[in-house]
């Protein structure tokens, strides 16, 4: 069963009625009438060509929330019943619609689809309980919490309560949790409306200049649907995710903390695109663990129903945007997925499980929680269940479109396929790989496929390192179980987990660097580009992609600034430029042109891998093939090949001269530096050589707090630099030592 996708294209906001919609919906093929199921979309190079993306349904500017609901997620209402996790989410770029889809406003009309969700959950428990004549019990628990810049918070902690370092996520026998979670049960709907509305009060967001109340977060609400009959009780989540749009900062004009929150959400959304990009190659190795919200997300590893809602604002200032989530959705929807219902285990005599979470924000003791959209079920843990497999009844989502509505809001749902299991899994033929039906036997699971890699064994290890010491972690609540652990063992888990941590903090480093370089080439910024590319160099060393795109910038620079020989002594960001030596000589392959007519024929010409060349808008944006993870290796951050120019020019010896009048005067390479500084942009100034992501944070943190409450005072000199918190001489003369004339 593959991701359900679902396109929906906003209205025109107040301001922008005078502008013209250039994303449409319509129907597949040649039809003219039908549910529209395919986004259209005119190729920014060309606008007499059009662009076609088919998803399992569209929705156009005329859709409701309603018609939302109903078609997409009131049908997955009872498979949550009937024992499967179900997950939705919203994608998309800032300011099109993800809260409003999913939250909404306040009239009944404007509900989004999670106080609706909510609305059926309790009106099918009542009817249960009815049904069954009380015999069986509902319960509905939820917990709620957000990604910011990479932490997890929890919503129903207020801001100024929270630990800044977030709550810890572990893996569970693969499964993702986030320990310490409150966790509230709530039996009505009201109950739900108070706490959820409370909760949004802690959730970050902020004005930015596409959205006056843009989403700094990613936000996942988790209900917990617990069935206890007198002999069983089974539990379900559905997980309603909101997350933050990508941004492109030239756009949202963003300053300072808006930058910082951007680039956590623009490099977290880039590790998505990326997993989704190994997933769909097939590749043996998903980067899930690079960011927490893919880690969260899970996507593919999930058991359940999973929903995406894929948000476009029909507006030409988001043409490009729009494209690339677009292009995003088309891959996402070809990631498989198991459908496999959480069973239902015996109950204890001694009465129900509690769905209350008994930490609370004032309570330090952290309680492990099952996962999130990858749930778990306490039932799994549980050794010794024996229970019976209950049929499964409920629909596969294809590709294929679903039926015509028949007319504007129809009331009938989609028809529902009926897939079962047989009870004996035994006698079927070969089931799907999954989490749950993986032997637990360890002397099963130790035979290795000698076809595998050494990357590929390494990365199982740490994957078992990472599960053992979950476990390690989860199963033991009581602190006595701890202080058990002999404290060698304790000190060697330790030093493991640090291990796998640091590995990972390496490689998302060097995909920050590719997501930057992605940023600027965007901006058609080619300096910076190369120098990102650069800097992500060490970390893939051996991605000849990489090295490729490095030569072909670097020739396009020099020809650039052969044609500019008579200004030799502007400094410009090619001047400043240290260009490391690189083994890789081959040019740059030319990409395939992009056309869309002829969309079969060019497909077969252009990469394989690359099934979606024909929707990219521009060539050099289509070979963004480097950036998938099949070409990287992790090997240790290697020293940095390049060397400082031997011969630097006298000109930038002086830090600074004086004037007659006695003011300073500033060598180029000081301005420089000083412009960089005084730009407050992380990504310009971790350009800078010795300054890290953290470092340009740091440093524009230590700006904004020299303010003092005028806005944006600049530095003047190099000595105020070195006194910024966190710089320091040795930082400034490093800066330095990276600029020269090339
Ligand atoms: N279908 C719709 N009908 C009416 N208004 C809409 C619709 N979708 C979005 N809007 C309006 O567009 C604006 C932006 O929407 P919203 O805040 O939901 O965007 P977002 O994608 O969540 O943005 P961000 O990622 O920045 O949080 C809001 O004012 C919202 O009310």
């Amino acid at each position: 069963m593959s991701v359900r996708v679902v396109a929906r294209i906003r209205p025109l906001l107040k301001l922008e009625l005078d502008k013209d919609s250039i994303v449409t919906a319509a129907p597949a093929g040649n039809e003219t009438i039908g549910s529209p199921t395919v986004v259209r979309i005119p190729n920014p190079k060309n606008e007499a060509e059009h662009f076609s993306f088919q998803f399992n349904s569209v929705y156009d500017q005329e859709a409701t929330q309603q018609d939302i609901y109903d078609h997409e997620v009131a049908p997955t209402v009872k498979h949550l019943f009937n024992g499967f996790d179900t997950t939705i989410f919203a994608y998309g770029v800032t300011g099109t619609g993800k809260t409003h889809t999913m939250r909404g406003g306040k009239s009944l009309a404007d509900r989004g689809v999670i106080p609706r969700l909510l609305s059926s959950i309790y009106r099918r428990s009542r009817k249960i309980e009815k049904d069954s004549g009380g015999s069986t019990q509902v319960e509905v628990a939820m917990s709620y919490y957000e990604i910011y810049c990479d932490r997890v918070y929890d919503l129903f902690e207020p801001p100024d309560k929270r630990t800044p370092s977030g709550l810890p996520i572990r893996d569970n026998n693969g499964k993702t949790v986030v320990v310490g979670l409150t966790e509230r049960p709530c039996t009505t709907l009201k109950e739900f409306e108070q706490l959820y509305d409370q909760a949004n009060v802690n959730r970050s967001t902020s004005a930015t200049k596409l959205n006056a109340h843009s989403s700094r977060s990613h936000a996942i609400l988790c209900v917990k649907v617990t069935q206890t009959t007198e002999t069983h009780t089974r539990i379900s989540t559905a997980s309603a995710i909101d997350l933050a749009g990508s941004e492109d900062n030239r756009r949202t004009e963003n300053v300072k903390d808006r930058m910082v929150e951007s680039a956590s959400i623009n490099k977290s959304l880039f590790v998505l695109a990326q997993c989704v990009e190994a997933i769909s190659r097939k590749q043996s190795r998903i980067p899930y663990r690079e960011s927490k919200m893919t880690r969260i997300l899970s996507l593919g590893q999930n058991n359940g129903l999973t929903l995406m809602i894929l948000n476009l604002a029909p507006v030409r200032s988001y043409h490009l945007d729009t494209l690339s989530s677009l292009n995003f959705a088309n891959r996402t929807k070809k990631i498989e997925v198991c459908e496999i219902e959480n069973e239902p285990v015996l109950r204890k005599i001694t009465g129900k499980p509690s769905t209350t979470a008994s930490i609370t924000g004032s309570n330090i003791q952290r309680q492990p929680l099952r996962p999130l959209t990858a749930c778990v079920n306490a039932n799994l843990a549980d050794p010794e269940k024996k229970a019976e497999k209950p049929v499964k009844a409920f629909s596969v989502y294809s590709d294929k479109s679903k039926p015509a509505r028949s007319s504007g809001i129809p009331s009938q749902v989609r028809k529902v396929e009926n897939h079962k299991r047989p009870l004996d899994s035994s006698s079927a033929g070969p089931t799907r790989p999954t989490k749950m039906t993986r032997p637990s036997d360890p002397k099963l699971t130790t035979r290795v496929d000698p076809s595998l890699s050494k990357e590929s064994i390494e990365a199982m290890i740490d994957a078992k390192i990472e599960a053992r010491l979950a476990n390690h972690v989860l199963s033991d609540n009581t602190a006595a179980s701890l202080q058990a652990i002999p404290e060698e063992l304790q000190r060697r888990l330790d030093a493991l987990e640090q291990r796998v941590e640091e590995k990972e903090d390496d490689r998302a480093q060097g995909l920050q660097y590719l997501l930057m370089a992605k940023q600027h080439h965007v901006r058609g910024e080619s300096v910076s580009e190369l120098k990102m590319y650069q800097l992500a160099l060490p970390f893939f060393p051996e991605n000849q992609k990489l090295g490729q795109k490095i030569l072909a910038l670097q020739e396009k620079l020099r020809l650039k600034r052969e044609e500019k020989t008579s200004k030799p002594h502007v400094i410009s960001d090619a001047q400043v430029l240290a260009v490391p030596r690189h083994k890789y000589e081959a040019p740059e392959p030319v990409p395939a042109a992009v056309d869309t007519k002829d969309q079969n024929k060019r497909r077969n010409r252009s990469s394989p891998d690359h099934e979606d060349y024909q929707y990219h808008p521009a060539p050099d944006a289509a070979d963004d093939s480097y950036v998938s993870d099949d070409g990287f290796r992790f090997k240790a951050k290697p020293k940095p090949k390049s060397q400082p120019p031997k011969s630097k020019v006298q000109i930038f010896r002086e830090v600074h001269d004086s004037t007659e009048s006695g003011a300073r005067i500033h060598t180029p390479r000081t301005q420089h530096i000083i412009h960089v500084i005084n730009s407050r942009d992380p990504a310009q100034i971790r350009l800078l050589r010795g300054v890290g992501a953290k470092k340009a944070e740091a440093i524009v943190n230590s700006l904004c707090e020299m303010d003092d409450g005028e806005e944006g005072r600049p530095i003047t000199d190099l000595e105020q630099l070195g006194g910024l918190r966190g710089v320091g001489a040795k930082t400034v003369e490093n800066m330095r030592a990276g600029l020269a004339i090339v």
